[in-house]
């Protein structure tokens, strides 16, 4: 992985003078037989003692990446590298320059790519002194370029792309919360709303804290209804044409959350053919 992540320092250099997406277009049944051949194919390399699975989680904020990314991430024994911790990280060291990313996070934006691949290099780099193998990554790609550059310097075995109706999202950002101490993600909105076109009705049910996280629990500040509004945008404008980078590759799997976690988490399973541990369904991530 360090050579991963030298090559992403350099890649991104390059980028900044070329920078020529080719994306052809893949029929949606293709897209979906390729990336479930490439996540047998991690699979399968997995249990031949090969590298591990390196994997994308892509998805509008809400959605739950961070809490399927880390339930696969245990699973499969993979890190999950998250660049929003990293950024948040960033965020509580002081110094000018976690002034300068607080303005441009607390605002809904997208922080610069040069900032972002530094900081995705050097957790890849501590990884690697770790012995870390494989990897689940969460909220990056995000824009085209960073995906190019990703591309360029290793193999993405699968693209999940998690979705949901776009009412649902608002409500499970403001309704996030994390306990300031043990560091555990919950969700005390309760949502249900009617199905669309005489579908079925969607509920997700609360993610609940335990009593002794229950008066420690903190929102982030970037989770207000106008600066979730924001983020939501600067996904659709920036971040959905990296869906289409992966499905023109053959490597984007489509997951439409049909629930909640107890509902969804079976049924991503099914489709990554994974077998479920059961023990993992009833902890709060
Ligand atoms: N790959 C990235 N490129 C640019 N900015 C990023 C990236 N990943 C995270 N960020 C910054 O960190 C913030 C929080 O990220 P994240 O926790 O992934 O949020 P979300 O819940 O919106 O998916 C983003 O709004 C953005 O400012």
């Amino acid at each position: 992985m360090a050579a991963i992540s030298r090559a992403i320092r350099s890649c991104a250099a390059a980028s900044r003078r070329s920078m020529a997406a080719s994306s052809k277009e893949v029929p949606a049944d293709v897209a979906r037989a390729a990336a479930a051949a490439a996540a047998r194919r991690g699979r399968e390399r997995d249990r031949e003692g090969g590298r591990r699975v390196q994997w994308v989680f892509l998805g509008c904020p809400g959605v739950g990446k961070g809490t399927y990314a880390s339930r696969l991430s245990r699973m499969l024994r993979v890190p999950h590298i998250a660049t929003g911790d990293l950024v948040r990280d960033a965020l509580a060291s002081p110094g000018p320059f976690s002034k300068q990313l607080a303005e441009i996070v607390n605002h809904g934006k997208l922080v610069s790519d040069e900032v972002i691949i530094n900081l995705l290099s050097k957790r890849l780099e501590e990884g690697e002194e770790k012995g870390e193998l494989g990897f689940i990554l969460d909220g990056f790609p995000r824009t085209i370029r960073q995906a190019e550059i990703l591309e360029g310097v290793t193999d993405i075995d699968l693209v999940i792309n998690l979705k949901l109706r776009e009412e649902a999202l608002l409500a499970k950002c403001l309704g996030r919360r994390m306990c300031s101490q043990c560091g555990g993600n919950f969700n005390v909105a309760s949502i249900d709303i009617e199905g669309e076109n005489g579908g079925p009705r969607m509920y997700m049910p609360p993610l609940l804290p335990p009593p002794q996280c229950e008066s420690k629990l903190i929102t982030r500040p970037d989770d207000t209804e106008e600066v979730v509004k924001e983020r939501l945008r600067v996904y659709h404008d920036l971040s959905e044409p990296v869906e289409e980078f992966y499905r023109a590759r053959g490597k984007l799997l489509e997951f439409n959350l049909p629930g909640g976690l107890p509902e969804s988490w079976p049924k991503l399973l099914q489709a990554l053919n994974l077998e479920d541990p059961g023990k993992e369904r009833s902890a709060a991530v």
